[in-house]
């Protein structure tokens, strides 16, 4: 009986993700011990010692900016991620903010609250107070959408649905995102010109070094006087203190927001939420499943889905021996792993090989049982990152 795989989990993950990874063969929890793989949300993982023992890293989520990305390729250890799992979420919480803004729900509430239950006039102090609270209708108005993946599609969409007219900004779309999206969509030139066209903004793109900072004073500077931005995206992308500087000029009329810093905690036109974003019980179930599956086919059998610093690679079993291989992506790297098996006299049944960027990964089936030495041969060829060796019972 092969040991138990060790799975270290970091923060809350849906116990339906965990119950993927069945207890005759993974210890999983969150004082584990020696991981072979790390689960979790947004904890940040850049200031932690992560145990050499570490094959993989899953986030259950779409962003891996709390994740030390580069780090984890330079060891040959895939970060696994949800493509798409959360975005109805993240779209219905965008939804919302966008009403919140547009009908000032929050101060509106804030007076309801207020208001004095026993009081006689109680109807009539309603009436008098509700015309501080007109707003706008949502129809008609343009939203910019910066980014425009899993969640920005989704909201284009829903936004187009309900009358709105959408433009949208995405240098590095891809051809599946560019298929998903509505053809009303509109392409914006860049930033500068959603943010010179657009009542409502919303920004749906990774933590990157390129998008740090990306609405920031000087483009703030051309937003139309009383525009909503909406930040679901990360803190890192905005800079708070021009928002703020934008919102007390009034050129922006609102900014929402999941993520409170301590900067626009409190200030009268940020609305501000607890990184809300993806959680619902369905996103939080989807994220943990595919994230969970993902890993113990990684674990188990070397297949990777949906790593965002590894291609996706996939074969099915044709021998009980199979070897992994994570290596640079240089030339000559099959030529070597093929001849450091053919002196150990092993026969190759299959092999794949894909590469992404500067990483390439391998499967290999070979007819017989793969011996340390192999292994090890394989381990000393210069640019191999990680070599595993994955026999059936
Ligand atoms: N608030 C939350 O709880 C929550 C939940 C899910 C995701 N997120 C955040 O939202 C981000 C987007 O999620 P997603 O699922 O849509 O990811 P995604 O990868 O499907 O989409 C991101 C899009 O941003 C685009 N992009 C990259 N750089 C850009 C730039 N400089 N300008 C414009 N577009 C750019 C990409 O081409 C891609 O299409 C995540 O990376 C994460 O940070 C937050
Ligand atoms: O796990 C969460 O609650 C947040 C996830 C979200 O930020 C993401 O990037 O997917």
């Amino acid at each position: 009986m092969p040991d138990p795989f060790r799975v270290l989990v970091l923060n809350q993950v849906s116990a339906s993700g965990l119950k993927r990874l069945p207890s005759d063969t993974y210890v999983v929890g969150k004082e584990v011990t020696d991981p072979d793989a790390v689960l979790l949300r947004s904890a940040d993982m850049h200031a932690m010692d992560i145990p050499p023992g570490v094959k993989a890293i899953g986030r259950c989520g779409a962003g891996t900016n709390n994740i030390p990305v580069a780090a984890m390729s330079a060891r040959g250890v895939p970060v696994f991620n949800a493509p798409g799992a959360n975005a109805n979420a993240v779209k219905e919480l965008v939804l919302a903010g966008m009403l919140m803004a547009a009908r000032n729900l929050a101060p509106a509430q804030r007076f309801v609250d207020l208001l004095d239950p026993g009081a006689a006039d109680l109807e009539k102090a309603v009436e008098a107070g509700k015309k501080d609270f007109a707003g706008t209708e949502l129809a008609g108005q343009t939203l910019g959408i910066i980014g425009l993946g899993k969640i920005g599609s989704l909201v284009a969409d829903a936004a187009i649905k309900l009358g709105m007219n959408v433009l949208g900004y995405d240098p590095e779309i891809t051809v599946d995102a560019a298929w998903s999206l509505p053809a009303q969509v509109k392409k914006a030139a860049g930033v500068n010109d959603v943010l010179k066209s657009a009542n409502f903004i919303t920004l749906h793109v990774p933590l990157l070094d390129a998008t740090r900072n990306l609405v920031n004073a000087k483009n703030l500077a051309l937003a139309k006087q009383g525009a909503v931005l909406l930040n679901f995206s990360r803190e890192g992308v905005v800079d708070d203190e021009a928002v703020l500087a934008a919102l007390d000029r009034k050129d922006l009329g609102w900014y929402v927001c999941d993520f409170p810093g301590s900067r626009i905690l409190r200030h009268a036109r940020v609305i501000a939420l607890p990184h809300l974003g993806a959680s619902t019980h369905e996103a939080e179930e989807n994220c943990a499943v595919m994230v969970a599956d993902q890993l113990r086919d990684f674990l188990e059998h070397g297949n990777i889905a949906n790593a965002v610093n590894f291609p996706n690679v996939s074969m099915e079993r044709e021998s009980r021996f199979r070897v992994a291989i994570a290596n640079a992506n240089v030339p000559n790297m099959l030529g070597q792993i093929s001849t450091a098996m053919a002196r150990a006299g092993l026969n190759i049944h299959t092999m794949v090989n894909k590469s992404r960027g500067d990483m390439a990964y391998t499967l290999v089936d070979v007819d017989s049982p793969v011996g340390e030495e192999v292994i090890a041969a394989l381990k000393r060829i210069g640019g191999v990152l990680a070599v595993r060796y994955l026999p059936q019972p």
